[in-house]
């Protein structure tokens, strides 16, 4: 009897310090640590909208949205007037902040802090000197993106970043991408066959952007890890339908325990990834052991080649880090290339004295052949000015995050240790102080006499591709695929802006137009 009371009591005296020793976790991150960083950040002289822990001020944002939907829906009018101001629709809340707060504020995802950051000089006064493998990720997104990106080049840090671009870097240089050139050829072809189809059937009304993505997604799956072998289709599905559940999830991203709010879509999600996984882990394997010849000039074919060269000296990746690349490529290279060609086509739909002037340089330039060698495209300058006006005025992706693993000075502030950035691409680009009067306007001159920044008054004022050494390293592709689609399209088809098109470009991690981009397409 004794020994079940003293066992009795044992059981009771570790739950009991179990359930307080959660609970002082649960404070831990839900108040205390949170509280600390807001005073730090406080004392440091940083101002923002005030916080309500533990949700921040993810409230606020879900009103801004609210109000902003409301008001378009009121006012349909506005769905049919095409501007290019969005700044304030598609970040409504940054928009408002920054009347009360500047260019530089702390917000609150959670209970995460995020320095908001549109002021390319105090971008560039915080940057200089810290190396790329100095920066880390925001451990909110790792932990939500985890089923997307794994532990791939875009989540990594430190010594493990540095390792793994060092890897990856060879893989996209111009000579290996230029052998993936009638890869994109094919895709698009496909595309434009399709679109003829649909023409003939009596159809000119095309919603470009879905036939964009879906094209870009097979691009990218087959210059990642070669779609033509079966399970290839099977995970570029399985990616897509990833993409659409996690997005569901990430309504409380930074808010402790989120994945509890939405738990079956956090289960999907990880479920989803598992087999993603297990498909990829496969299409390895068989081109490990020889079941499948790794002749293939994709980037898996790149890195496995790279890996038993250099294996020995320690320069390749595992198994399971290369499964975790394929999928980043998938999630960081399709829907941004998809959506800078499915804005240009809006734009050029437009603005038809360019879809003119495209096509006389893409006479010039390709003449009239059917298949295109990658290195004429540089010859392509317009189409080069057409891209970055497009990256600018409808930038994919629309901010760039970090996070300091180390106190920052800048000018007389600290930028605490744990901080996370959130770099405000949007605004930047819309920002009349930066670009002139005319910043809302389509004018892909302006890249004529300053290519890379567009007469930008600051440098760090225009990052389509990021800053300093973790700076995209997917834009040689990205570059090589736009002007190829592009050149396909144009050399084909001539298109306007239909009637039924709704401008409203979202966030949905990317720049999107949220209503479908159709447009009317005639055969040339
Ligand atoms: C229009 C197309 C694209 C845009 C606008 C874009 C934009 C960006 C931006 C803004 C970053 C963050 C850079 C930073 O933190 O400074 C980034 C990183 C990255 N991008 Fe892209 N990207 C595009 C296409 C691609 C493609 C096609 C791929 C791969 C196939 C790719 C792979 C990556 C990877 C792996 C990183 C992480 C790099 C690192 O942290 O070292 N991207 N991209």
């Amino acid at each position: 009897m004794e020994y079940f009371l003293q066992l009795y009591n044992l059981v009771l005296s570790t739950s009991v310090v179990f359930v307080l020793f959660f609970l002082w976790r649960v404070s831990f991150r839900c108040w205390i640590s949170p509280a600390r960083a807001y005073q730090k950040l406080k004392r440091n002289g940083f101002k923002g909208p005030s916080p309500v822990f533990p949700l921040g001020n993810i409230m606020d944002m879900k009103k801004a949205i609210e109000e902003g939907s409301r008001s378009v829906n009121s006012n349909d009018e506005s769905l049919n007037t095409i501007t290019h101001d969005i700044h304030s629709t598609v970040f409504p809340y940054y928009a408002r902040w920054q009347k009360s707060h500047g260019k530089v504020f702390v917000y609150w995802l959670g209970t995460e802090p995020f320095l908001y950051i549109a002021d390319p000089e105090f971008l560039k006064q915080m940057s200089s000197g810290v190396m790329g493998k100095s920066w880390g990720k925001p451990r909110v997104f790792k932990n939500d993106r985890e089923p997307m990106f794994g532990n791939g080049l875009v989540m990594t840090e430190g010594d493990q970043w540095v390792h793994h671009r060092h890897v990856i870097t060879p893989a996209f240089s111009p000579a290996n991408l230029k052998g993936m050139a009638s890869l994109m050829v094919e895709s698009a072809n496909k595309m434009l066959e399709r679109w003829t189809a649909l023409i003939s059937s009596g159809k000119p009304e095309i919603d470009v952007e879905r036939e964009i993505i879906s094209t870009a997604g097979e691009i990218i799956a087959k210059t990642s890890f070669g779609i033509i072998h079966e399970d290839g289709k099977k995970v570029l599905e399985k990616l897509r339908t990833m993409q659409v559940t996690l997005f569901k999830t990430n309504r409380f991203v930074g808010v402790p325990f989120n994945q509890f709010i939405v738990p079956k879509q956090s289960l999907e999600a990880k479920r989803l990834g598992k087999k993603i996984d297990n498909l990829l882990l496969s299409i390895i394997d068989d081109r490990k052991t020889g079941v499948v010849a790794n002749n293939q000039k994709d980037l898996l074919g790149l890195l496995l080649e790279g890996n038993s060269e250099n294996g020995k000296a320690g320069k390749s990746l595992t198994t399971r880090e290369l499964v975790d690349e394929c999928k980043t490529f998938f999630f960081a290279g399709h829907e941004t290339t998809a959506l800078a060609l499915s804005w240009t086509l809006l734009l050029l739909a437009m603005h038809p004295e360019w879809q003119d002037q495209l096509r006389d340089e893409i006479k010039q330039v390709v003449g009239d052949k059917k298949e295109i060698d990658a290195t004429m495209l540089a010859g392509l300058k317009k189409m080069g000015w057409v891209m970055s006006e497009v990256l600018r005025l409808y930038s994919p992706a629309p901010n760039v995050q970090r996070q300091v693993l180390e106190d920052i000075k800048v000018y007389d502030m600290v930028i605490p240790k744990g901080t996370n950035m959130w770099i405000d691409v949007v605004s930047m680009n819309h920002d009349p102080s930066l670009w002139g009067d005319d910043v809302n306007q389509f004018k892909p001159e302006r890249f004529k006499e300053d290519s890379l920044y567009g007469g930008c008054k600051h440098k760090m004022g225009f990052l389509p591709f990021g800053f300093g050494g973790r700076m995209c390293i997917g834009r040689n592709l990205t570059m090589m695929e736009y002007r190829i689609v592009l050149t396909l399209i144009l050399s084909m088809f001539s298109f306007a802006v239909s009637p039924n098109y709704r401008h409203s470009p979202s966030i949905l991690l990317s720049l999107r137009p949220s209503q479908g981009l159709p447009l009317i397409v005639k055969p040339l």
